[in-house]
């Protein structure tokens, strides 16, 4: 009985065994160099187990390999291709986008899956094609009252709360006004409190604290959840974003309000009728507008708006604290630019400002938010300058910190030097070693959007306020391990000071 059990517990073991490592020669058997994958979790051991955060992971990944093209890997037990060098980067993103058009993270369409992030094939196609004139710089401007207004509340807020306490956890800080911010902007909606913005806060903090393993899942099988119609976001999320789309809509009457936010853009849109892929894909299908298609955009507006930016003016305002030479030199273009346009913050007054640029450029640099890229072959592609032949549906991945950290495109990358984009000096690199926005057809479009939010807000606070370090900033500044992107652990404490205290 005993030897009995023992067999069968042992053919158990190696079955799974088996199953979890059946891939393990895949990169192997096509000579395609890369680390030693383990039993299950492949390369990913430390951000499945959430010790680091996978954009760090991918990153380490990179560096291991300094010399190679490319590098085969396995997120778990799916075989997939890190690319380094930027020639076949750029051929990957730009040039042969017609075989890397997905992404690779598809889920059920019922549970907000047909979203611009997450949708592959004619339906993301038919989705850019008509969510790109959202975009432009004319609607920015159109939109810029919007933020200015939700600026100057926050900057009115700062000074309030700087005659209690000088030091602030910036990044929770920041994200209150991001979330006004693309609030206002995408949906029209004032949150009347304080309590009100950090109870939306929490509910879609969630999707970015990402403690469950759905993307692991989706990193095994990758068709199963869309084939289920199962989806990776929870269900209370789901029905928020469809609650404040329907009652929106019913708000105004099912057409443009004239705030000319992106809600009356897209109602302007649904107005005309089905929308079609044939721009980017490779046949030709017709999506409705529907409420459901406007609740999944309004979920990755919301997601993408208001944490990348928030983020992203943590670290800058960081960076600013610890360089005060950098921060001088960017407090005196403001006030310059300012008074040049006769005191006023407008849409060409933040143009005007080349330095902030710069600061801003450098800090995603060092600290680019979305980690790592992905694309996903749609068909067999031969990858230039390599006998590699990838197959159909080959996820393809790029680590943009590997890039920005690397010593070949950046001396001393751990420096925070924003005349690294002087003009001469962007022209010395190869167009695709900066990528914080991604790169070619499937870049971010909300680029545009996510730059004059950030930068709009630094202006505000440093022509009021200077940012210094305060006895708790952590100066070896890590990644939180759990979170869907890059971000601070333990956020980033800064003292911010009125400026005219100081004179
Ligand atoms: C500093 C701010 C931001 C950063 C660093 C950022 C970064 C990125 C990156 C790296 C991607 C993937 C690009 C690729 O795969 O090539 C992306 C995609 C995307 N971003 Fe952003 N983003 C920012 C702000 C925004 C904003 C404000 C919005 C919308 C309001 C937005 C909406 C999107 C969408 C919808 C996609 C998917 C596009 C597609 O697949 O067609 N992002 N973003």
């Amino acid at each position: 009985m005993v030897i009995f059990f023992v067999s069968v517990l042992i053919v158990l073991i190696s079955t799974i065994y088996y199953y979890f490592t059946r891939t393990f020669n895949y990169w192997k058997n096509r000579n395609v160099p890369g680390p030693e994958p383990i039993v299950l979790v492949g390369n990913l051991k430390d951000s499945v187990l959430r010790k680091k955060n996978l954009g760090v992971v991918i990153q380490e990944l990179y560096d291991m390999f300094p010399e190679e093209k490319v590098v085969g890997i396995y997120r778990m037990t799916s075989p997939c291709l890190l690319i380094r060098d930027l020639d076949i980067l750029k051929h990957v993103l730009i040039k042969d986008f017609e075989a890397f058009t997905d992404r690779g993270m598809e889920f059920g369409k019922d549970g907000l899956g047909q979203n611009l992030f997450t949708a592959d094939g004619e339906t993301w196609a038919a989705l850019r094609n008509r969510f790109t004139p959202i975009f432009t710089s004319g609607k920015l401007k159109n939109m810029f009252y919007l933020m200015h207004e939700g600026a100057d509340t926050f900057v009115d807020y700062i000074g309030t709360e700087c005659q209690k306490n000088q030091e602030f956890e910036v990044h929770s800080l920041l994200q209150t006004y991001t979330l006004s911010t693309i609030s206002a902007c995408a949906f029209g909606v004032n949150y009347d409190s304080l309590g009100d913005k950090l109870k939306a806060l929490e509910l879609v903090d969630q999707i970015v604290t990402d403690t469950s393993y759905g993307k692991e899942f989706l990193m095994m099988y990758p068709t199963l959840l869309k084939k289920l119609n199962l989806s990776l976001i929870p269900k209370p999320i789901q029905n928020f974003f469809k609650s404040l789309v329907t009652n929106i809509i019913i708000q105004r009457n099912g057409k443009p309000s004239g705030r000319r936010d992106f809600m009356d853009l897209i109602l302007e849109l649904r107005n005309m009728g089905e929308i079609n892929s044939s721009k980017y894909g490779n046949k030709t299908i017709t999506l409705e507008i529907t409420e459901e298609v406007i609740a999944a955009q309004a979920f990755v507006f919301y997601i993408a708006g208001y944490e990348t930016s928030a983020t992203t003016m943590a670290y800058m305002l960081y960076q600013l604290a610890l360089n005060p030479d950098i921060q001088k030199k960017l407090t005196a273009e403001i006030d310059e630019v300012i008074q040049a346009h006769n005191g006023e913050v407008t849409y060409d007054t933040i143009k005007d400002m080349k330095f902030l640029s710069k600061v801003f450029d450098e800090t995603l640099r060092m600290y680019s938010i979305v980690e790592p890229l992905q694309r996903k072959t749609t068909r067999e592609y031969k990858v230039p300058g390599t006998d590699l032949v990838l197959e159909k549906d080959t996820i393809v991945i790029i680590s943009p910190r590997g890039i920005h950290y690397d010593k070949k495109h950046y001396p001393k990358p751990e420096i925070f030097n924003p005349d690294r984009f002087d003009a001469e000096e962007v022209a010395k690199r190869h167009p695709c070693a900066y990528l914080p926005f991604g790169l070619g057809p499937r870049n971010c479009i909300g680029m545009r959007f996510g730059k004059l939010q950030s930068q709009l807000c630094i202006v505000k606070i440093l022509s009021k306020f200077s940012v210094e370090p305060s006895k708790n900033t952590d100066r070896n500044l890590k990644v939180a391990p759990c979170r869907a992107i890059i971000g601070p652990e333990g956020g980033i404490r800064l003292n911010i000071i009125p400026r005219k205290l100081k004179a």
